[in-house]
């Protein structure tokens, strides 16, 4: 069997050593580059941690698209410069498989359109982790009969985003099948700006950053006399590296955007 050419962007982030061990680890996948902002030419093995794996650096993703023969990009970035590396890899006929946040809904457009006009499928998934996933997915099912909802996610205090990609699409989720409605005391008055968090569709959305803590989310749905609390917890990076297979096979395979993988997982 053909071997799959993967170059993943952030190699040594905490994502990204994980997805670099995943890579090197499945029978079919050869990870053909990297892109990375330091030792431009070097090699991966030229960093800490990464013993035997002679792989290409590259700090340009351009120039490592050029001289690679690559099928699939693995994006484990930051959102300054995932959506870049997302358009760049279409521009150049490889298929994005991005766990990067922050995308905007314009973003997500504009790369439904690109995939659309170069015949590319593309991964975009904010939560990998398969508990998540299902997570998402009994919160969109209890929205159905809840019009109350608050959206708690936590993680680690070295995260950029806020709220997560995760709390974002649990909202996006929860609006499809919810009416709108704003929450809360009509005349309530944050004391301190930001009390009740960020409104998405009148759904509150509370961000908590702590040491100690990887990902988890809690969705706590009330109405009159009783709540029901939807809880996920990733306690490892590793809890996300099935969801990453199934998105680099799952690009493979079609030729438009995927956002979420609760369109692939049925
Ligand atoms: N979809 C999912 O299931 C998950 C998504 N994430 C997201 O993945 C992203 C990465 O998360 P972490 O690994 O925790 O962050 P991290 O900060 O540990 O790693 C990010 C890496 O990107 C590198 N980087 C930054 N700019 C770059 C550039 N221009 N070219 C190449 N590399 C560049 C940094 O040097 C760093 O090594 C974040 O956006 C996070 O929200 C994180 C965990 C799970
Ligand atoms: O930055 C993280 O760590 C995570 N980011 C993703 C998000 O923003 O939802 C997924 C997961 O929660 C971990």
């Amino acid at each position: 069997m053909e071997k799959v050419n993967i170059v993943i962007a952030g190699p040594r982030g905490r994502m990204g050593r994980e997805a670099v061990k995943l890579v090197h680890e499945t029978e079919n996948y050869h990870l053909a580059a990297v892109v990375d902002r330091k030792n431009d030419g070097g090699l991966l093995s030229d960093f800490d941690g990464f013993l035997g794996l002679d792989v290409p650096v590259y700090s340009n993703i351009e120039e490592c698209f050029q001289k690679t023969d690559a099928n699939i990009l693995i994006d484990l970035t930051t959102p300054a410069v995932g959506m870049f590396h997302t358009k760049t890899a279409l521009t150049y006929g490889v298929r994005p498989v991005v766990g990067t946040t922050g995308f905007t809904k314009e973003d997500l457009k504009e790369l439904e359109n690109l995939c659309k006009e170069k015949g590319l499928g593309c991964v975009i998934a904010p939560n990998f982790a398969v508990g998540a996933i299902l997570m998402m997915k009994f919160a969109q099912l209890a929205g159905k009969y809840f019009d109350d909802v608050e959206i708690i996610e936590l993680h680690h205090d070295q995260k950029l985003d806020a709220p997560s990609g995760t709390a974002v699409k649990t909202a996006e989720l929860i609006a499809e099948v919810r009416e709108s409605k704003q929450q809360g005391h009509p005349q309530e008055e944050e004391v301190i700006p930001g009390a009740r968090g960020a409104n998405y569709d009148g759904m509150h959305i509370h961000s908590v950053r702590l040491p100690g803590l990887i990902a988890h989310q809690q969705v706590m749905f009330g109405s009159a006399g009783q709540t029901l609390t939807i809880r996920h917890d990733s306690y490892n990076r590793a809890s996300f590296m099935s969801g990453v297979k199934l998105a680099v096979d799952t690009a493979l395979k079609v030729d438009t955007l995927v956002y979420g993988l609760e369109n692939i997982i049925e």
